[in-house]
């Protein structure tokens, strides 16, 4: 067990990464603490003396035992044999730290390279190589979700608790995330998570899995928009794409349950910039006691953003793209009475407070019938969600734009 490295223990934090504190009526949490969630469910942060694990299990017991805290709250790797948990165990606190409200000065991003070019060769590739292996019926591969990064730099010093409130502000329909990286203090994952992984409320688990995606048509009605949306998901390619995911979650759901209901139709589900489809489920479990680290064993990483069979796609993944770290990961709270909310840690960005350094990942599931150009233009629609956070054009709405001559409407939470 890793208990005892706390904040206090891991160095100071660069100057310009140092939250400060702020007054307000509002109940405030006064520093970041290692994590913070905020969307329609509420809002989640810490306060300490905090402790730190580098595993979800030894996080769930550590909380359990109530004694040093009633709340650990952190993030799981993609890949937990490659990367290590950051999870902090302290005092629930509700609210918006006041430093989040406070006005951002207007920072420069620019690319590390022009368009990022070598991270979208190495996704072309990786899509060229699995695309006869979908088709070959001798091969096992059924479905692999593919991501590319774009990294920018910024022009001057960055606060992260103010770029985080940006996208708390700008994306209040969804999960908002920020988790610091135990191993590399100063350096934080943050995003607005589309996507509920597993919420546990005593013998109750409810998640809904997400897969197949279209980017929205800004120039469009939002009645327009839906009518295209529901025509062109509701197609054999995106709907086998899903049904991959939801049996995958039902048949690891199962030995935990003694009851599961799902729609037997996926639904259309309106996040920011882009239409997806997802189904519901709820699950009654055997006991209460069901460890959250079992589940999350059984079901990540899904085919949200892994693969079918799991274990090729972890190993073509891990192989073929840089280290995705925590995106693809779950990003969330557990609690002394054994509950837990866990989001996907997707269309988000890792932040370097000491050298500036931004990175943005985004994927698409690839099955048979996938086309490169569509799932190019998906991931450009789901890295939209932070560049918009960033100040940094969309290429979709630039591209959309300069087509119709006319400015495109915001899509962001359109
Ligand atoms: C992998 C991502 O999205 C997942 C979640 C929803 C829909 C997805 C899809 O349609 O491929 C992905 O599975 C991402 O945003 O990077």
């Amino acid at each position: 067990m890793n208990r005892g490295l706390t904040r206090a223990g891991r160095g100071p934090m660069p100057d310009h990464a140092r939250p400060r504190t702020g007054r307000s009526r509002r109940r405030l949490i006064a520093a970041p603490a290692g994590f913070l969630l905020h969307g329609p469910s509420g809002s989640v942060g810490l306060d300490g003396p905090l402790t730190s694990f580098r595993g979800l299990s030894e996080a769930e017991n550590a909380v359990r035992e109530g004694t040093h805290g009633n709340i650990v709250a952190g993030a799981v790797p993609f890949d937990q044999e490659s990367g290590t948990s950051s999870f902090y165990l302290g005092r629930r606190v509700t609210g918006r730290p006041a430093v989040l409200g406070r006005p951002t000065r207007r920072s420069q991003f620019v690319p590390d390279v022009i368009f990022n070019d070598t991270e979208i060769a190495g996704y072309i590739r990786m899509v060229d190589h699995v695309l006869p292996m979908l088709r070959s019926p001798n091969d096992v591969l059924e479905k692999i979700v593919a991501a590319r990064a774009e990294r920018f730099f910024t022009t001057e010093p960055v606060d992260p608790l103010q770029l985080y409130g940006r996208i708390v502000d700008m994306y209040p329909r969804v999960h908002s995330y920020l988790v610091e990286h135990l191993e590399t203090p100063g350096v934080y994952t943050m995003g607005a998570s589309p996507e509920l992984f597993v919420k546990k409320t005593g013998d109750i688990v409810t998640m809904t899995p997400l897969a197949g995606t279209i980017p929205r048509n800004p120039s469009l009605s939002t009645p327009e928009d839906t009518a295209r949306a529901h025509a062109e998901l509701f197609t054999d390619k995106y709907l086998v794409e899903h049904r991959h995911l939801v049996e995958f979650m039902l048949k690891g759901l199962a030995p935990f349950c003694t009851v599961v209901d799902h729609t037997h139709e996926p639904q259309l589900i309106d996040v920011p910039g882009v239409w997806h489809l997802g189904t519901p489920i709820r699950g009654r479990l055997t006991s209460p006691g069901v460890r959250v680290a079992d589940l999350v064993s059984a079901l990540h990483p899904s085919p949200a953003v892994c693969g079918v069979p799991q274990s090729a796609s972890l190993q073509l993944i891990t192989t073929n793209e840089s280290p995705r770290g925590y995106y693809g990961g779950l990003v969330g709270w557990l609690d002394s009475n054994g509950d837990c909310e866990l989001y996907m840690a997707l269309r988000g960005l890792d932040f370097d407070a000491r050298n500036g350094c931004l990175t943005l990942r985004a994927g698409g599931g690839i099955v048979k019938g996938s086309r490169m150009d569509v799932e190019f233009t998906e991931t450009t629609a789901k890295l939209a969600t932070m560049r918009r956070v960033l100040g940094i054009t969309p290429l979709l709405e630039a591209s959309a734009s300069s087509r119709s001559g006319r400015p495109v409407r915001e899509a962001a939470n359109a």
